[in-house]
C-alpha cells in the first residue's frame, strides 16, 4: 500500500469469510462518558480503540478524568471536578466528542476551549450550545456555535426545561440527556424538529438506564431527573455500522460472510442491515454465532428512507451502484453536516467512476452504469473509505485516497477487508 493510497482489492470469486469488527463507536464513547460522570471506576470491556474513542478519553482526561488501559479493557475513573484554570479539548472530527463533552465542562471550574479539525468547524453545533446556555451555561462561541468555542465552568449547571431543535443531529439531544443526571434539576427537553437517527436516541436512554439513571420519554418530550450514576463493568457490542461493508459484500460477489458476535438485541442502527439484505435479494440469518449473510452476486434496486440509519448511507449507496435498476435514497439531508458533505462527496466520487449518482434535496438518486478505474477521494471520512472498498469488489483499479482516515472508527479496516477477500 502506497503511503497515501490503497488499491481496493477485487473479489476474485464468491466470498467465504468470517469477520470480527471492533467495538461500537457510539456505545464506547457513551460508556466512557457515563463512567466519567459516575461515582466509581468502570471497566469498559471490548471497547473500540480508534481515533474517535481516543479523542473521547483524552477529552475526559482534560476535564478532570482519567483512565487505565488493562488486558480486560479500559478502566475509566470519575471526573475530579475540583480543578481550575484553563483546559483544551481536542475534537478531531468526532461528532460524539464535540456534542457530548461540552456539557461536562459546565460541571467543573475550568475554562475549557473546544476545537478540532477543519471539518468539525463546519459541522452544526449551535442549537446544542444555545440549549446549554438556556440551562445556565456560560459559553462563548462564534455565531452559529461552530468550534472553536469556550465553556466557562461555574461548578455546576442548574438544568431544567429547554426546547431543542435536534433536526441537524440526534447528538444534540443525546448530549443533553447523557449529562443531565449531573445537572442540579436534571433536564426536561421538548423537541422542536424531528431528530434523525432514533436508534442512537434509544441507545442513549439504554446506556443511561444501565448506569443507574431514570430517563423517561413521552413522544417528543424527554425527562432525566438528577441522580447518581455508576456501573462496575460494561461490555461494548461490535460496531454494526462498521460491519456494513462486510454485510453488503456477498450481495455483490455471491457467497457468504459471517459477522461474529452480532448481538441478538441491540439499539444500534446497523441492526437494520439484516432486513435490508432481504430487501436487496440476499439472506441474513442471525444465530448464536453471529450474522450469516448470503448473496447471489446480484442485487435489486430499491427506494430507501435512511433517516434513522444515516451513517449507513455511504456503504449502501456504493452497493446500489451494482443493482439491477435505479435506486433512490431519501431522508438524509442532514448528511451534508456529517464528516464531510456526504451527499456531495458520494455523488462526485461514485459518478467520477462511472455510476449515475445525483443529489436530491434529501438524498441520492443512483442509476447503475459500468464503472471504471480511478481515484476515489475520501474527504477525511472513514465511511467513504468503506464505500470505496465496496466499489473495488467489482471494479479493478479503485485507488482509495488517504485510507488511514478510516482509523476514525476502524484502524485495521484495510487489512480486515483484504483478509476477508483472500
Ligand atoms: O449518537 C451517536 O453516536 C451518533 C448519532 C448519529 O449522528 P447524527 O444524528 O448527527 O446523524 C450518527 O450518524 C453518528 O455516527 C453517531
Ligand atoms: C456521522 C458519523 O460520525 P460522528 O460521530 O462524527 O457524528 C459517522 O460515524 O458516520
Amino acid at each position: 500500500m502506497a503511503d497515501n493510497s490503497w488499491t481496493a482489492p477485487v473479489a476474485t470469486g464468491r466470498l467465504n469469510a468470517t469477520v470480527r469488527v471492533p467495538g461500537s463507536k457510539s456505545i464506547t464513547n457513551r460508556a466512557y462518558l457515563l463512567a466519567a460522570l459516575g461515582d466509581r471506576p468502570t471497566l469498559v470491556r471490548e471497547p473500540l480503540v480508534s481515533r474517535d474513542s481516543t479523542l473521547m478519553l483524552d477529552a475526559l482526561t482534560a476535564l478532570g478524568g482519567g483512565y487505565t488501559t488493562t488486558a480486560d479493557g479500559t478502566e475509566v475513573r470519575p471526573l475530579d471536578l475540583s480543578g481550575t484554570g484553563e483546559a483544551e479539548v481536542a475534537l478531531g472530527n468526532a461528532g460524539t466528542v464535540a456534542r457530548f463533552t461540552p456539557a461536562l465542562a459546565t460541571l467543573g471550574g475550568r475554562t475549557v476551549t473546544f476545537d478540532g479539525d477543519e471539518a468539525i468547524r463546519r459541522r452544526p453545533q449551535g442549537p446544542l450550545l444555545d440549549a446549554l446556555r438556556e440551562l445556565g451555561a456560560d459559553i462563548t462561541s462564534a455565531p452559529g456555535g461552530t468550534p472553536p468555542f469556550t465553556v466557562r465552568g461555574r461548578g455546576g449547571l442548574p438544568g431544567g426545561k429547554v426546547d431543542l431543535d435536534s433536526s441537524a443531529s440526534s447528538q444534540f439531544l443525546s448530549a443533553l440527556l447523557l449529562a443531565a443526571p449531573r445537572f442540579a434539576d436534571g433536564v426536561t427537553v421538548r423537541l422542536v424538529g424531528a431528530p434523525p437517527s432514533e436508534p442512537h436516541i434509544a441507545m442513549t436512554l439504554d446506556l443511561l438506564r444501565r448506569f443507574g439513571a431514570a430517563p423517561e420519554r413521552s413522544g417528543t418530550e424527554f425527562h432525566v431527573p438528577p441522580g447518581r450514576l455508576g456501573l462496575a463493568e460494561y461490555t461494548v457490542e461490535p460496531d454494526l455500522s462498521t460491519a456494513a461493508p462486510f454485510v453488503v459484500a456477498p450481495l455483490l460477489t455471491g457467497g457468504t460472510v459471517r459477522v461474529a458476535g452480532w448481538p441478538a438485541e441491540t439499539t444500534q442502527p446497523g441492526d437494520w442491515l439484516r432486513s435490508l439484505v432481504g430487501e436487496l435479494g440476499g439472506s441474513a440469518v442471525l444465530d448464536d454465532d453471529g450474522l450469516t449473510v448470503t448473496g447471489t452476486g446480484g442485487l435489486r434496486g430499491a427506494r430507501l428512507d435512511l433517516h434513522e440509519v444515516g451513517e449507513l448511507t455511504p456503504v449502501i449507496a456504493a452497493a446500489l451502484c451494482f443493482a439491477d435498476g435505479p435506486s433512490v435514497i431519501s431522508g438524509v439531508a442532514h448528511l451534508r453536516g456529517h464528516e464531510t458533505d456526504r451527499l456531495a462527496a458520494l455523488a462526485t466520487e461514485l459518478s467520477g467512476l462511472g455510476a449515475g449518482v445525483t443529489e436530491t434535496e434529501d438524498g441520492l438518486r443512483i442509476e447503475p452504469a459500468p464503472m471504471r478505474a480511478g481515484v476515489f477521494h475520501t474527504y477525511h471520512d472513514h465511511r467513504l473509505v468503506m464505500a470505496a472498498a465496496v466499489i473495488g469488489l467489482r471494479v479493478p483499479g479503485v485507488e482509495v485516497e488517504n485510507p488511514a482516515t478510516v482509523g476514525k472508527t476502524f484502524p485495521g479496516f484495510t487489512g480486515a477487508w483484504e483478509a476477508a477477500l483472500a
